[in-house]
């Protein structure tokens, strides 16, 4: 071992979940916890557009801003000593979900319906799949659809009424028992 090289349970590590579970926020605070990389998929392609989410969905679709994040992922499996926060709708799409589930583990944020509305409230117009009538219904729904997919994650942790630090705390002990489990 190098001077350099730390004892890390993973290099690459992705997190899924539904809005407002907590990825972004979570996923900066673990790479500072491993000394890692952080970037958040939302916030590259924003960079790369020079648009905020919202104004993709409005100006260019949905469906333009899935191939925007397939290209994004593409690019970014190549980088080492990274922890990539996903969007919520990133590893719903099969190719996205096989490269990144092979790159290194996934972990899966939880929360409930009722945290994810409080959650989400707080930047209202940020989340375009959110908006309309009926916000709790909507994440219900989709978040029903989308179980068994963030299911397919290797390490699972709830975010509800807990604290950023205690989450991330978890992750690592779960990554470590996870890179124990699957050492070659
Ligand atoms: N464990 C937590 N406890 C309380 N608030 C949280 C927690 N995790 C995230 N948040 C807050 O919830 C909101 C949504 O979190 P964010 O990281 O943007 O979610 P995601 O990227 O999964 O949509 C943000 O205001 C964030 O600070
Ligand atoms: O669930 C989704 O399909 C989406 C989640 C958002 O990211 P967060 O999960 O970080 O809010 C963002 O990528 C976009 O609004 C679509
Ligand atoms: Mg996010």
């Amino acid at each position: 071992m190098t001077r350099l090289e730390i004892p890390r349970p993973a290099t690459f590590i992705s997190l899924t979940g539904f809005m407002g579970a907590g990825k972004s926020r979570i996923g900066r605070e673990l790479a500072r916890t491993l000394m890692l990389h952080f970037i958040d998929l939302d916030r590259y392609i924003e960079r790369r557009t020079g648009l905020s989410i919202p104004d993709i969905f409005r100006h260019l679709g949905e469906e333009a801003f899935r191939q925007m994040e397939r290209e994004a992922v593409q690019e970014l499996l190549g980088k080492e000593y990274l922890v990539l926060s996903l969007g919520g709708g990133t590893f719903v799409d099969p190719e996205n979900r096989r490269k990144l589930l092979a790159r290194g583990p996934v972990v899966a944020l939880w929360a409930s319906p009722e945290t994810i509305l409080e959650r989400t409230l707080r930047k209202p117009g940020e989340r375009p799949l959110l908006q309309g009538e009926n916000p709790l219904e909507r994440i219900r729904t989709l978040l029903e659809a989308r179980t068994p997919i963030y299911r397919e994650a290797h390490v699972h942790v709830s975010t509800d009424n807990r604290k950023v630090e205690e989450v991330v705390e978890e992750i690592v002990e779960k990554l470590w028992s996870y890179a124990k489990a699957h050492r070659p």
